[in-house]
C-alpha cells in the first residue's frame, strides 16, 4: 500500500485520482480528465470493462503469478505501462523526469510524449526501464526526424506514431476554459516557433486545437509511413487503430506493433470503446506483430481482460498523471505497482500463472458480445 504525504492510504487508482484532483487546478484537471464533445466514448471505455465477467479456474496449483513480459528485446516486470501524455510539468515540477523514475521503480514501459515538458535526454538519464518516444505527424517533417534521431541516440526502444489525430477532437471543456499551456511549462523538445499557438490564450477556445490545426499534417496517409521508417532504425509502433481493416493495413505497411486506442475518448466522440475493438483487431493481426491496448484501464482485472483478448501490453493514460500529481515519482510507481499487484492477484484467483496463460477462455464470451459500442 502506498502512503503519500497526505497521510491517506492509496489503495486503488480511484484513490490517486481523488488525491490528485485536490492538488490540480480546475482547467488542468479538465484537460486531463476531459474527452471529446459529449464524452460518450470516454464513458464507453470505462463501461466496457464493467461488462466483463471472468471465468476463474480452480485447483490450478497457482500460488503466485508471473507478470513479466518482453517487447522488442526489453524485459519488463509488468505488462502495464504508461501511455504517452503531453506536458507532465502541468502537474509536477519535475514532470516526465519524475514519471521516468516512477516507471523504473515499477519496471514498466514509459512512452514519452512528443509534447513532453522535459528533454528527451534528461528523461533518458532518469530512466531505469524501457522508454519509447511518441510522435504526431507534423507539417515540419524536419522536427519529427530530429526527435526520432535524438530518441535513437538516447537509447529509446521504439517510435510510436499516433495516427488518430488528423485534427484534434473538439473538447468542450478546454474550449469553454480557453485552455492554453501556461507558466513555465513548454514542449521543450520542439523549437518554440512551432509551439507558439499552444500558449496563446488571448483568442479564446482551445489553444491546443488551434496549435494542432496549424502544425499537424492532416493529409497523412499509409504511403507516408515509409518516410518515417527511413528516419530511424527503431521499431515503428502505430497508435490509434480500432478496426480490422486498419490493422491489416498496418501489418501490410510493416508496423512493428500497433496500439488499439481511441485516444482515451478524446478524438472521435461516438467511436467504439477500445475494449470492444480489441478482439477484432487482434484477430485481424493474427500474431503478425504485438498488439498493445489503452483506454479505460483502471484496475488489474481490466488489464487481465485486455491481455486475455490479445493485448501483449496495456497502457494507462490518465492514472499515471493522477499518481504524478499526488506524489511525484512515488505516486507514478504507486499507480503502476497497485495495478500490477491487482493483476497478479486476479491471475492467482483465476488460476492463471503467467501472461501466456491468459486467453479468451479467461472471459465469459457474453460479457464481451454486443455491448453499447
Ligand atoms: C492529458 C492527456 C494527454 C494526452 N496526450 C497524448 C499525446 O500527447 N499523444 C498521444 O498519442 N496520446 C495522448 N493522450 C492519449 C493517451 O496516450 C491514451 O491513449 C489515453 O489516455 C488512454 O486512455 P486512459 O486515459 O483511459 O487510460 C493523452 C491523454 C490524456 C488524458
Ligand atoms: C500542443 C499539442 C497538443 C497536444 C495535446 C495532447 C493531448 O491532449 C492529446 O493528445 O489528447
Amino acid at each position: 500500500m502506498t502512503q503519500l504525504q497526505t497521510g491517506t492510504p492509496l489503495l486503488t487508482a480511484s484513490d490517486y485520482r481523488r488525491s490528485a484532483q485536490r492538488l490540480v487546478g480546475s482547467d488542468v484537471w479538465d484537460f486531463i480528465e476531459g474527452g471529446a464533445e459529449d464524452e460518450r466514448t470516454l464513458a464507453a471505455n470505462l463501461r466496457a470493462f464493467d461488462r466483463v465477467r471472468l471465468r476463474p479456474r480452480v485447483l490450478a496449483g497457482v500460488p503466485d503469478a508471473d507478470t513479466t513480459v518482453s517487447l522488442f528485446g526489453t524485459a519488463y516486470a509488468t505488462p502495464i505501462g504508461i501511455a504517452p501524455t503531453a506536458y507532465h510539468r502541468l502537474v509536477d515540477a519535475e514532470g516526465e523526469v519524475a514519471t521516468a523514475r516512477g516507471a523504473g521503480r515499477a519496471g514498466a514501459l514509459f512512452v514519452v510524449g512528443m509534447f513532453a515538458s522535459r528533454t528527451i535526454e534528461d528523461i533518458a538519464a532518469a530512466a531505469s526501464s524501457g522508454l519509447w518516444l511518441q510522435l504526431y505527424w507534423l507539417r515540419r517533417r524536419d522536427v519529427m526526424r530530429d526527435l526520432a534521431e535524438r530518441a535513437e541516440r538516447s537509447g529509446y526502444g521504439a517510435i510510436m506514431l499516433t495516427v488518430d489525430v488528423p485534427r484534434m477532437g473538439r473538447r468542450w471543456r478546454d474550449m469553454r476554459n480557453g485552455f492554453a499551456i501556461g507558466g513555465d511549462v513548454a514542449a521543450v523538445n520542439i523549437e518554440p516557433a512551432v509551439m507558439a499557438e499552444a500558449h496563446r490564450r488571448d483568442e479564446g477556445g482551445s489553444a491546443l486545437a488551434r496549435h494542432t490545426a496549424g502544425s499537424f499534417d492532416p493529409s497523412l496517409s499509409w504511403a507516408d509511413l515509409a518516410w518515417l521508417r527511413d528516419c530511424t532504425r527503431l521499431p515503428l509502433v502505430l497508435k490509434g487503430i480500432l478496426t480490422a481493416e486498419d490493422a491489416a493495413l498496418a501489418v501490410a505497411h510493416g508496423a512493428d506493433a500497433i496500439v488499439v486506442s481511441n485516444h482515451g475518448g478524446r478524438q472521435l466522440d461516438g467511436a467504439v470503446a477500445s475494449l470492444d475493438a480489441l478482439a477484432e483487431v487482434a484477430d485481424a493481426v493474427g500474431g503478425a506483430c504485438p498488439v498493445l491496448f489503452d483506454g479505460g484501464v483502471r484496475r488489474g482485472a481490466d488489464a487481465l481482460a485486455a491481455l486475455a483478448l490479445g493485448a501483449r501490453m496495456v497502457l494507462l493514460g490518465r492514472p499515471p498523471l493522477w499518481g504524478l500529481a499526488a506524489g511525484g515519482a512515488d505516486g507514478v510507481a504507486g499507480v503502476l505497482r497497485t495495478a500490477t499487484e491487482e493483476l497478479a492477484h486476479a491471475m492467482v484467483l483465476a488460476g492463471r500463472a503467467a501472461l501466456p496463460d491468459l486467453d479468451r477462455t479467461a472471459l465469459r464470451p457474453t460479457s464481451l458480445a454486443g455491448g453499447d459500442a
